[in-house]
């Protein structure tokens, strides 16, 4: 069965024959991409051929445009001439910059001769054959006079590519059957009837599965592969008490993560509801850090700048080694959104406390979770956080990329340690989950790891391998 349009196509068709595919947008008032489609449709059907042609047509160039205005020189020439001739020496103050031009064309066509100092003219009157023809463009030119007009850069070439469509039958065939039915079988009409051949290639309408937003599919692989290396999952509120995010974690209170400008500051205060634990920390920066340590400040609230606070939770409940806890969350920073920073991320933060740990052991930690995420070649190099001792970054080697850094991470301090009352020897780190997730999925703006867009989102994958 053949639809609407395409009978009004081949109605259109049935008198003309062939037709081009712009006469035929125009006449039925087409948008060009349906047109197509029902071009497409009907050849595959048999009704019609489609033929692309690629015509050569001539536009002016700057020159020529400019030429045909005043004409052209040997014109120029001849007509100002009028039949008498003159010498030298007036051509030239006459046609100035033109004089060789003219004088050569003029020359060549046999307009004009050059004697005794005289350039005479033969003919009263010109108006070449190229003038004509550039009056007549943009168009079709014939192959000697355009070979001529573009030495002379008067003209270029241009392609216009058109189709052609050519009908082949008008009338829609004969209806064909789709089913088979009881009645077409038992009287035996199913001998008489056309059935209509099955379409095997034909595109199927796309059918789109529920599936998880990408960047939730890398924090969760990101979990599994801590989870299978004997880690378990902790959590803590966005909303966090300075107490946890800076204090516990031996951040001296004018530090300058603390300012304003760095982290985001909620209204409102909070309590640390360990009085000992409090005391403790307190103590530990009055000593350490030598200044008049502040409750006021301790139990101001903040949107947490780092997954470390979470860290701090657990410690702050006093687990007994062996301890192996991670936490995946998003942490906020006052920053200027691009393509490569945003005010909200997630990281992935860890602590081991064992009997014996060690650096060596936690640089094996590290190697180890790179590894199952991915990134084989892993590099360290020293570094300062205010809670690590010592301290070390990671870099992780990247195809493409070159060495990026991961991760930071050390050994708790053992006067946090102290404070808190846990025994042994805690490795801790923190990693962005957002330029791995970035790496692994090719993404190259952060913003579109957060991207609600449905038909953007159907066609992202994430893969785990470079
Ligand atoms: N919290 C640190 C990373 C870190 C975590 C744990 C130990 C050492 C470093 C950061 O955000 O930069």
């Amino acid at each position: 069965m053949l639809t609407e349009l395409e009978r009004q196509v081949l109605r259109y068709l049935k008198d003309r024959g062939e037709v081009g595919a712009e006469e035929l947008e125009n006449a039925l008032s087409l948008p060009k991409s349906t047109l197509m489609s029902v071009l497409e449709s009907l050849k595959s059907k048999g009704y019609l051929e489609l033929e692309e042609r690629i015509d050569k047509v001539y536009e002016l160039t700057e020159e020529g445009r400019r030429r045909i205005e005043e004409g052209l020189p040997e014109d120029r020439l001849v007509n100002w001439l009028a039949g008498r001739p003159r010498t030298i020496a007036e051509v030239k103050a006459f046609m100035r910059e033109d004089f060789e031009i003219a004088l050569g064309w003029a020359r060549r066509k046999r307009l004009v001769e050059v004697k005794d100092g005289l350039i005479v003219p033969k003919v009263d009157r010109a108006n070449s054959e190229e003038a004509v023809a550039l009056h007549s463009l943009p168009g079709k030119l014939a192959q000697e006079i355009a070979s001529v007009l573009k030495l002379r850069n008067l003209v270029k070439e241009k392609e216009i590519r058109s189709l052609r469509v050519r009908g082949l039958k008008f009338e829609e065939d004969e209806k064909s059957v789709t089913f088979l039915t009881t009645e077409l079988l038992v009287g035996g009409k199913w001998r008489d009837v056309k059935f209509r051949p099955y379409n095997v290639e034909a595109m199927p309408p796309p059918f789109y599965i529920g599936k998880k937003h990408f960047f939730v599919q890398f924090l969760e692989h990101i979990r599994d592969v801590l989870v299978s290396m004997g880690f378990t999952e902790v959590k803590s509120d966005y909303v966090e008490l300075e107490f946890f995010n800076f204090d516990l974690l031996f951040q001296p209170q004018d530090h300058p993560a603390r300012e304003i400008h760095d982290s985001l500051a909620l209204p409102g205060v909070g309590k640390v509801s360990d009085a000992k634990l409090l005391e403790r920390v307190k103590e530990m920066h009055e000593r350490n850090w030598k200044y008049r340590w502040s409750e006021e400040v301790t139990s101001r609230i903040m949107l947490r700048s780092q997954a470390t606070a979470t860290t701090a939770r657990t410690l702050a409940s006093r687990p007994t080694p062996p301890v192996r806890t991670f936490t995946v969350g998003k942490v906020f920073r006052y920053d200027t959104i691009d393509a490569t920073h945003l005010p909200e991320f997630f990281q992935l933060d860890g602590l081991i406390v064992e009997e014996g740990y060690n650096f060596r052991r936690l640089l094996g930690t590290l190697s180890e979770i790179f590894r199952r995420i991915g990134i084989e070649r892993v590099r360290f190099k020293p570094a300062y956080f205010p809670f690590t001792e010592p301290s070390v970054e990671a870099y992780g080697f990247m195809e493409g990329l070159g060495w990026v850094e991961v991760c930071g991470a050390g050994l708790l301090r053992d006067e946090i340690m102290l404070a808190a009352g846990v025994q042994g020897v805690a490795g801790a780190w923190g990693i962005g989950l957002d330029r791995l997730a970035m790496m692994f999925s090719g993404v190259k703006d952060i913003r579109e790891l957060y991207s609600q867009d449905l038909r953007y989102l159907r066609n992202r994958k994430v893969s785990w391998q470079w």
